[in-house]
């Protein structure tokens, strides 16, 4: 069925908003379905689909949205909008538009130059082709531009991952387990799984393979003291929860009020009842010092670039800069170095990220280890083996989307000495 016409409007007037990078997309997004409440669910997807298919590829939609006569924006909209729904289903073009679209889809996108088919930022694409050289920057590029699949973790205090498999079956939403996560699975069509009596009663919830590892990697263990330092709604806090069978003390810091009151629902879900949220002012806080020496294992998910995720959230490409990336650097050694004052004596602390650069992580490790002599390296493969996690990897956990199908993250592991040593 053909899409109206006044589709392209509304989606070329919420693009114009996107575009202009004043907030996250999705916030820009949810605010104008807020303002729009006459749309229906199909025009919203669609919609959505367009902007987001828009922010991945827009140097290429740029460039080709300026190859045609007309207004550039009402171009950029026709192109998002038939990658979404193919050019077929849009009413109102006219003939010229039509002819445009059947012409830009026969370009061979093989010809464009490197960093447009990569279609991100030039500071960025520098960066990755100076360490990783051109031909795997492009692959980790495509694999960046393209949505992700729907990710799940089974929540092992109420089911098992096989149960999981069965009760979706029936619903009938097919996926697959994760290769490396033990908890986790893969649905490639991406269903609202907000209303299943599964995810009610708290047996999954929605996190990519990735960040389950992370929280994986921490070890924690039963009637273990945790600190969660930068815990935010709590996808790793509740899977630390589960990893500890709700026993112990999981302590779940973070400075934003907003993002802590969503682990609480989250939190009733799940049957967790030793998690402890603790708004901190900021990471040097009264309340932090209290544990100091104290924590068995300590998780800093650092703020971060955000860059691993880009295949949910496409617009962080366009809105870092490199400045704010430094100004993170320095927020990251910080909250890093706070966090280590609560790890006890051959206690666990454990540093991620979500993001691809280096200064974000091997720089923030290696910094850490020069100015702590009281911590060592865990090299990630002993810790990787001690989780039976079948991954190959050197030092450090580093998962990119081309190479493992999850979100690019960064962890490094290291252990608090004995003071003897
Ligand atoms: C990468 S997010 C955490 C995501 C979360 N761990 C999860 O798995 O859903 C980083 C979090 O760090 C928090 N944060 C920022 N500055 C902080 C600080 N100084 N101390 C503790 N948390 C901080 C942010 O509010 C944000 O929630």
């Amino acid at each position: 069925m053909r899409l109206p016409p006044a589709i392209i409007g509304l989606t070329e007037e919420v693009l114009r908003e996107v575009l202009r990078f004043t907030g996250p997309a999705d916030v820009t997004l949810s605010r104008y379905f807020r303002d729009h409440p006459k749309l229906g669910s199909r025009e919203r997807g669609v919609i959505a689909e367009a902007v987001y298919g828009l922010l991945r590829n827009k140097l290429v939609y740029t460039s080709f949205a300026e190859s045609g006569n007309g207004p550039t924006m009402r171009r950029m909209t026709l192109l998002g909008l038939a990658d979404a729904v193919g050019a077929d289903s849009l009413g109102g073009l006219s003939e010229d538009e039509t002819e445009w679209l059947a012409r830009v889809a026969e370009i061979d996108r093989r010809l464009l130059p490197a960093q447009m088919r990569a279609n991100l930022p030039a500071w960025l694409y520098e960066k990755l082709v100076a360490r990783d050289g051109e031909e795997n920057t492009l692959q980790l590029a495509d694999a960046l531009n393209t949505p992700a699949p729907l990710d799940l973790r089974v929540n092992s205090l109420k089911a098992a991952r096989e149960e999981v498999i069965a009760t979706l079956a029936e619903a009938p939403i097919l996926c697959e387990p994760t290769p490396y996560a033990p908890l986790g699975l893969r649905i490639i069509k991406k269903p609202s799984v907000q209303n299943l009596p599964l995810f009610k009663s708290g047996a999954i919830e929605v996190q990519d393979e990735g960040s389950q590892l992370l929280a994986q990697i921490v070890g924690a263990k039963r009637g273990e003291m945790v600190v969660d330092f930068c815990a935010g709604a709590g996808g790793k806090t509740l899977a630390l929860g589960a990893t500890m069978r709700n026993t112990g003390r999981l302590y779940a810091f973070d400075v934003s009020e907003k993002r802590l009151a969503k682990l609480k629902p989250r939190m009733a879900r799940s049957g967790l009842s030793n998690i402890h949220p603790v708004l901190i002012a900021h990471e040097n806080d009264a309340k932090v010092k209290r544990l100091a020496g104290k924590i068995d294992r300590v998780l800093v998910d650092a703020p971060c670039s955000g860059l691993g995720t880009l295949r949910r959230n496409p617009d962080v490409k366009w809105r870092q800069t490199p400045e704010a990336i430094i100004e993170m650097n320095a927020k990251q050694t910080a909250i890093l170095s706070s966090a280590a004052r609560l790890v006890k004596t051959g206690g666990r602390l454990v540093y991620g990220t979500c993001s691809l650069l280096d200064e974000e992580n091997e720089a923030i490790a290696t910094h850490f280890l020069a100015t702590h002599e009281d911590f060592s390296l865990v090299p990630m493969k002993d810790v990787l083996a001690e989780q039976k996690i079948a991954l190959e990897m050197d030092d450090y956990l580093k998962l990119t989307p081309h190479l493992h199908h999850t979100d690019g993250f960064f962890a490094a592991v290291f252990v608090r000495k004995p003071s003897s040593e």
